[in-house]
């Protein structure tokens, strides 16, 4: 398949999204064979099906790369009772938070799970997602984790889609080993985290450094479980404090960092030094209505890259757009839309270790989006449109 006169923004690294004008893209096998000035096509292309896109623009398919789409229930009850002058406490108090999401995740099948994950992806794949991250963590004991991360796997056989999966054992302390973190962590997280590994069912092991979470302490923890066994670490750090989670990443080689309202200019050093990536997550600060925001300028100075994702889950940022996700990370935290762009693909490939796709490149998936933009500025400049024309999934559309 050949597609022409398109404005390819190729998102490769170089200057400008990239950007190909009047370009071609030639799909063989499902992988992109050949890309550049649609008058520089090699003539093995011109033989197959040729579409003309009228100079629409192509980038490479959206990679959404921290979500938690897998979980029971939903919290509106407790946006409302916050909307009507509830504290976090009385809302904690009435059942609320991340433990409500735990009952209801271990109440649900794992078809129920599957169910309800599916409608959040498929708006996801209607905004030109290809791959996205999916976290365990609301489970938090050996069956409903494997449970999650089943349900997780099950979304890529049901949907046009790739999923990479994180282990999130160390998300929160269930009810039962409430102010027992320690033995939790010894007796249920790294419990869990070996049968899910035997099981084939991990791409990556996060965890929650945080105040109202786990500590560095019980985070190198997981993370030396994780290091013995091979797979890679995440780590949701420096979201409402500095615990000191995003050196603690950099220090195992994290494939990334996440949220980082609370970084610093050495944190970001570190990550740079580690080749870390700072994933941005503007939706729980929004949320949480949130005042710090992430150093930007700390990560573009020291080199780290920046990717922008949902973290799609049912408390602090139930948001299922991409897009939108790109517009926050600009009018709130300054990126400009073209690290917006790249944040939603070649970094966040790269916060995921692919090596596959993220960019309009001979040799990587053909796995693209096509939108009805002349300019790759206008897909992060709009507030809750989407100009989705196609989405081509490993060459298919
Ligand atoms: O509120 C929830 O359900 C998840 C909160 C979410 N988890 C995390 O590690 N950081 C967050 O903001
Ligand atoms: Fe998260």
């Amino acid at each position: 398949m050949l597609l022409i006169n398109a404005t390819l923004a190729t998102m490769d690294g170089s200057p400008a999204y990239g950007l190909v004008e009047q370009g071609a893209v030639a799909i063989e096998n499902g992988v992109i064979a050949w890309a550049g000035p649609g008058q520089t096509v090699p003539a093995r292309f011109d033989a197959g099906e040729v579409i003309d896109l009228d100079g629409r623009l192509v980038t490479p398919a959206l990679i959404d790369c921290h979500t938690h789409v897998v979980h029971g229930g939903n919290r509106a009850r407790e946006f409302e009772m916050r909307l009507e002058g509830a504290s976090y406490e009385e809302v904690a108090r009435a059942g609320g938070g991340i433990v409500s999401t735990v009952a209801a995740t271990r109440a649900a099948t794992e078809d129920e799970l599957v169910a309800s994950a599916l409608t959040r992806v498929d708006a996801m794949i209607a905004e030109g997602v290809s791959t996205l991250e999916i976290k365990s963590g609301y489970g938090l004991d050996t069956a409903n984790e494997l449970k999650m991360l089943r349900a997780a796997k099950a979304v890529a056989a049901q949907r046009q889609v790739r999923v990479r999966t994180s282990y999130l054992g160390a998300h929160a302390v269930p009810p039962e080993y409430k102010g027992r973190g320690d033995a939790y962590i010894d007796e249920v997280c790294i419990t869990a985290l070996e049968a899910a590994h035997a099981e084939g069912l991990v791409d990556a092991v996060d965890g929650f450094c945080e105040g109202i979470a786990f500590t560095p302490e019980q985070i190198v923890r997981v993370f030396e479980r994780a290091k013995e066994l091979g797979i890679p670490v995440k780590l949701h750090a420096e979201q409402l404090s500095n615990l000191g989670g995003a050196k603690l990443a950099a220090e195992y080689g994290a494939l990334s960092a996440d949220h980082l309202e609370y970084a610093t200019a050495d944190d970001a050093a570190a990550m740079a030094k580690a080749g870390s990536v700072a994933v941005i997550l503007p939706g729980a600060f929004y949320t949480l209505r949130e005042t710090a925001a992430p150093p930007i300028n700390a990560f573009r100075e020291a080199g780290v890259p920046m990717a922008v994702a949902t973290d799609c889950n049912p408390g602090s940022s139930p948001m299922s757009s991409l897009l939108l996700s790109m517009n926050m990370a600009c009018t709130l935290f300054r990126m400009t839309p073209e690290e917006a762009l790249a944040g939603v693909t070649r970094n966040a490939a790269r916060a995921l270790a692919l090596d596959d796709t993220g960019m309009i490149a001979p040799g990587l998936r053909a796995d693209l989006a096509i939108w009805n933009v002349e300019h790759p500025a206008e897909l992060a400049y709009r507030i809750g449109f989407n100009p989705l024309f196609k989405r081509i999934f490993g060459g298919a559309s």
